[in-house]
């Protein structure tokens, strides 16, 4: 599902090059759930960036859904980003003046989907959230997890191949943080969506069928969970 090969990239200050990550090598299978575990500065938002094509690599491959999305000209992976990656973000990132459903349904307003269609499947996926019952409201008639909700239901109605999630209870209290984690599980289970959520709480990792950590931009090898290798 997704393939990362010898990834390195490094910002340019200056006239300085700093290396921030460093030959990461590493696959994400359909259907697994991975946590990208590392304290700041590690590396993570980088990789989160790399991965959704949002930047391009110094060196090395992006594969997702057997596509080199490094290769890929800025219209064909903007339109790629849309139609294969969902996103989750710590801030929820909803429209202010758009209902839950209208939120949850606007990646497909960019498609040529049927605003019955698109209603359909957007009730559909706020009742798989449990907040069916809220699709008129605002978001800022919702609580943080609820809103957190939405925006879970938003990035899978595209049916993405992949689900990146950066830091998805940062905001969120430690009860509603186990609760959204207990839905992502339930979504990779049941539905099987593939995630890759970037946190720097291991209480989150801990959760995730694997652990991949960086420290300092490297992988560290062999921190799987359950005594897998990988
Ligand atoms: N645009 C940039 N230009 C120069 N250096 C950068 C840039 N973005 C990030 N860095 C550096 O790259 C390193 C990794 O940063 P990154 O934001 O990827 O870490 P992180 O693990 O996501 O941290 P946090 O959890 O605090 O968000 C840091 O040393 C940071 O200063």
């Amino acid at each position: 599902m997704l393939a990362i090969e010898r990834l390195s990239h490094s910002f340019r200050t200056g006239q300085e090059d700093t290396p921030v990550l460093h030959e990461l090598s590493f696959r994400v299978e359909q259907g697994e759930m991975v946590a990208l575990l590392g304290s700041s500065g590690s590396g993570k938002s980088t990789l989160l960036n790399l991965m959704a094509g949002l930047m391009k690599p110094t060196r090395g491959s992006i594969t997702i859904a057997g596509h080199a999305i490094e290769k890929m000209s800025e219209n064909r992976l903007a339109e790629f980003r849309r139609t294969h990656i969902g996103f989750i973000f710590q801030s929820y990132e909803l429209i202010a003046h758009l209902t839950v459903r209208e939120n949850v349904e606007l990646p497909l307003v960019f498609q040529s989907i049927a605003a019955s269609e698109r209603k359909q499947r957007a009730l559909a996926l706020l009742e798989q959230v449990g907040i069916r019952d809220k699709s008129d409201l605002f978001p800022s008639q919702l609580s943080g997890g609820q809103q957190q909700r939405v925006s879970i239901a938003r990035s899978l109605i595209t049916k993405p191949a992949i689900v990146f999630a950066d830091e998805p209870t940062g905001n969120l209290d430690t009860k509603t943080e186990a609760e959204i984690i207990d839905l992502l599980i339930d979504l990779n289970e049941n539905s099987g969506i593939t995630f890759v959520i970037v946190t720097h709480e291991h209480e989150v990792a801990r959760r995730t069928q694997r652990i991949l950590q960086l420290r300092d931009g490297y992988l560290l090898e062999g921190y799987e969970q359950d005594g897998e290798t990988g």
